[in-house]
């Protein structure tokens, strides 16, 4: 058994870790952080989330020392804001933990990225140099040698699971930029409460245009331009992505199925994408599930497809127990079905 930590547990992302991790048969729950002054330390997670009742009802503990915390632990979950991530990755790692970071802090290696996306001077060179970024489906081979995994954002993870075999297989016009238009529910902004998120502020619309973090990360692993454009939902859960493409001269809907099934049919381990084909995804199909349904169509020379996820877990906690399972030989959905 792998003695498991969760840091940043009362968050979404990190109540469903403690979920998954539960019920792990592999992992052991060892602990559950939240800041050193959290207002939460203290309670029983399942007092801030009542799925958890008899499930999870560890205590919240303050993280005060990280030498403490790391302590006979083999596997720390960093469900916390990209500057604390940043902050306390370095410490685990030298304590010897395997770390998978939820948040941005170590997602792209490019000059000046931090700085102008992040608004943060990036300080661990090193570190971002020798992560490895968890998009579970397709970096199967550097995550199993990995101690540092960057799990991809949300909108990130569904937009290139729908991409990457196009792009792989040389399908697309260089040309012609991908255009995404992804919606996202509330819970993709956390937990705590701002005036944009609450209630009666919360209209579908778009945000962040030509500027969010999520277009260089998709850009750069993909290594392709994108236009994204994320849209806030009146809703909980989920993401759904719609993403339309020109194909390269030639290129036929029979070679784009093909592509679409090489990626992701009959591969060795069972995974975490459902191919639709001329079916569009939705988030009901999706949402408290470890999927990314992934459908599309072709008309003449273009595609448009359709990608949807919970952005709580395949866009966060169950794409990051995927890469644990990944790094440790256990069969890739274990705890995820
Ligand atoms: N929500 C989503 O859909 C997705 C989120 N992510 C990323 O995952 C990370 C977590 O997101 P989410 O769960 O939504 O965030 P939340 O805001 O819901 O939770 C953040 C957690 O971090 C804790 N925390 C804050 N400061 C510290 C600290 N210094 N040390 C330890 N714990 C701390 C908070 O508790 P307290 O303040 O009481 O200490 C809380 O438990 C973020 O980086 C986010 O960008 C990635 C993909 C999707
Ligand atoms: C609805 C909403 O606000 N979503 C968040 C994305 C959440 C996420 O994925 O965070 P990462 O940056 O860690 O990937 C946003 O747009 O900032």
């Amino acid at each position: 058994m792998l003695n498991t930590v969760i840091v940043g547990a009362s968050g979404y992302t990190g109540a469903e870790l403690a979920k998954i991790v539960s019920r792990h048969p592999q992992l052991t729950l060892s602990g559950l952080y939240v800041s050193a002054t959290s207002f939460d330390a203290g309670k029983p997670l399942s007092a801030l989330h009542g799925q958890l009742y008899g499930v999870v009802d560890l205590p919240l503990q303050p993280l005060t020392d990280i030498k403490t915390a790391a302590t006979n632990i083999d596997i720390v979950l960093l469900a916390t804001a990209h500057e604390v991530s940043h902050d306390i990755a370095a410490e685990f790692i030298n304590m010897g933990c395997q770390v998978f970071d939820l948040s941005g802090a170590f997602r792209v290696k490019a000059d000046g990225f931090y700085d102008q996306y992040y608004g943060f001077k990036h300080q661990y060179d090193a570190l971002l140099d020798s992560a490895v970024y968890g998009l579970a489906e397709w970096n199967h081979d550097q995550i199993r040698q990995a101690q540092l995994i960057a799990v991809p954002g949300c909108y990130p993870t569904a937009s290139q699971l729908a991409l990457k075999p196009l792009l792989m297989a040389g399908l697309l016009d260089s040309h012609q930029w991908p255009v995404i238009n992804a919606v996202s529910g509330v819970s993709g902004a956390g937990r705590k409460a701002t005036v944009t998120n609450s209630f009666c502020e919360v209209s579908l619309q778009a945000y962040g245009l030509f500027t969010h973090r999520h277009q260089p990360e998709i850009s750069h692993h993909l290594n392709c331009d994108v236009i994204f454009t994320p849209h806030l939902g009146n809703f909980k859960r989920g993401i759904l992505a719609t993403i339309t493409a020109k194909l390269a001269p030639g290129v036929t809907a029979e070679e784009v199925t093909t592509a679409m099934e090489s990626a992701y049919l009959n591969t060795a381990d069972q995974h975490a994408v459902r191919l639709l084909n001329n079916n569009t995804a939705k988030l009901d199909d999706v949402v408290g599930s470890c999927f990314c349904d992934i459908g599309w169509q072709v008309q003449g020379e273009h595609i448009i497809l359709t990608a949807a996820i919970d952005n709580l877990l395949k866009g966060a906690s169950s794409q990051a127990v995927q890469c644990i399972n990944i790094r440790n030989g256990f069969p890739q959905l274990t705890a995820l079905v």
